[in-house]
């Protein structure tokens, strides 16, 4: 039985592919290396260079590593990129998670666990949301996302196919093993780019917003580190193969912390205190989103091992100065 990770040159992708290896699982994954680094997939896994939307090339890797499950990462995931190319993103997202989940029911994979957002949720009427709040999303990512998911719930409703839907909320931090850690270039998250600035890669940082209705008139967001993520993503995949029905859950810790709030984080852990320059807000930013992630814990048995802001920043701002020694900025 192997596990096909899509994106799993990725930020979070990588981090899957070493809880799975850890964990004593086959992984083959693919990837384009548009985001993603080759490096940054571990020699015991297989990397197939490639898109999710070449079919023969996927059902090829279903049929000959003898795949059993797919974790789907594969995607374009900037926000405020969606809004200037919202038809780029419904093609990556959208189109090309139908031709992969195609290529599954085609080959007999009856697992598939599948990266979706709390940009499904939009601004959602009660914070903290649970999974059967309305979903509006308010970008083209969000809706991107949500088609799929329909797409899934539609999918093992007529066939031999069972899936988990993971809504993912502020994914930050890095394996504090430093095996692996957020590398993209041009990253435009809070916290990496908060700590880019801390270590001297860049000379200031803004903030998109200081006129919200919040505490402190910045966004709020629930950041979750990204080894509890994919440890979730795991015990999902033992769910589905012990038999579980397929299930959409939110993961989160359910704790709102604003812009603003994490920033004197960064300060505190790195000591240093960099430049910060209020700005206008950001097109496609809801207010505040926090996860209710009581269905992943009872569902799944998750039990968050680095749910600390501190802790979290920590290991993304070691993760900043490795990739400095290594030479990988
Ligand atoms: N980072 C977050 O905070 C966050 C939050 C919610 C959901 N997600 C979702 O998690 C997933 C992974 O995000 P990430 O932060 O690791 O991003 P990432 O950009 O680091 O990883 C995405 C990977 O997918 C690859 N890829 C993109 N399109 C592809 C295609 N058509 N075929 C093959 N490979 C392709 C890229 O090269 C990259 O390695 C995405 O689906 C994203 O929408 C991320
Ligand atoms: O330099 C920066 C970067 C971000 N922000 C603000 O920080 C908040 C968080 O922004 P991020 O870009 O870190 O994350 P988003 O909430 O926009 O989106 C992330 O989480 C979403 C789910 O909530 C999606 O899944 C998406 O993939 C993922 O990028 C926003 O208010 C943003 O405007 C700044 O003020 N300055």
């Amino acid at each position: 039985m192997t596990v096909l990770v899509t994106g799993g040159a990725g930020y979070i992708g990588s981090h899957m592919v070493w809880e799975l290896l850890d964990h004593g699982e086959e992984v083959v994954v693919i990837d384009r290396l548009s985001t993603g680094f080759d490096w940054a997939v571990p020699d015991a896994a297989e990397l197939i260079v490639g898109d999710i939307g070449d079919q023969d090339l996927v059902e090829r890797i279903i049929e000959e590593k003898g795949v059993d499950s797919i974790i789907h990462f594969a995607g374009s995931i900037i926000v405020p990129e969606s809004v200037a190319d919202p038809l780029g993103y419904y093609l990556n997202n959208t189109v090309k998670s139908r031709a992969l989940i195609e290529s599954a029911v085609r080959k007999g994979v009856k697992h598939f666990i599948f990266s979706s957002t709390a940009a499904v949720y939009g601004t959602p009427e009660e914070c903290p949301v649970s999974e059967n709040a309305q979903l509006r999303p308010e970008s083209p990512y969000g809706s991107s996302k949500l088609m799929t998911e329909i797409m899934l719930r539609d999918t093992a409703a007529a066939h031999d196919f069972r899936y988990t839907a993971l809504r993912y909320f502020n994914v930050s931090g890095a394996d504090p093993k430093m095996r692996t850690g957020q590398s993209t270039k041009g990253a435009t998250h809070l916290i990496k780019v908060a700590c880019e600035t801390a270590t001297g890669k860049r000379p200031f940082m803004e903030v998109y917003g200081t006129d919200y209705p919040t505490r402190d008139g910045t966004c709020e967001r629930d950041f979750i580190h990204v080894s509890d993520l994919v440890n979730a993503h795991y015990l999902a995949l033992q769910r589905l193969r012990d038999g579980g029905e397929s299930m959409v859950a939110n993961c989160g810790y359910g704790r709102g912390l604003t812009v603003l709030e994490v920033i004197d984080a960064v300060k505190r852990v790195s000591g240093i205190d960099f430049e910060v320059v209020m700005s206008g807000r950001r097109p496609g930013d809801p207010v505040s989103i926090v996860a209710r992630p009581d269905l992943c814990k009872a569902e799944l048995g998750w039990v968050p091992r680095y749910n600390d802001l501190e802790l979290i920043i920590s290991h993304a701002l070691e993760w900043e100065k490795q990739l400095k020694l290594r030479n990988r900025v």
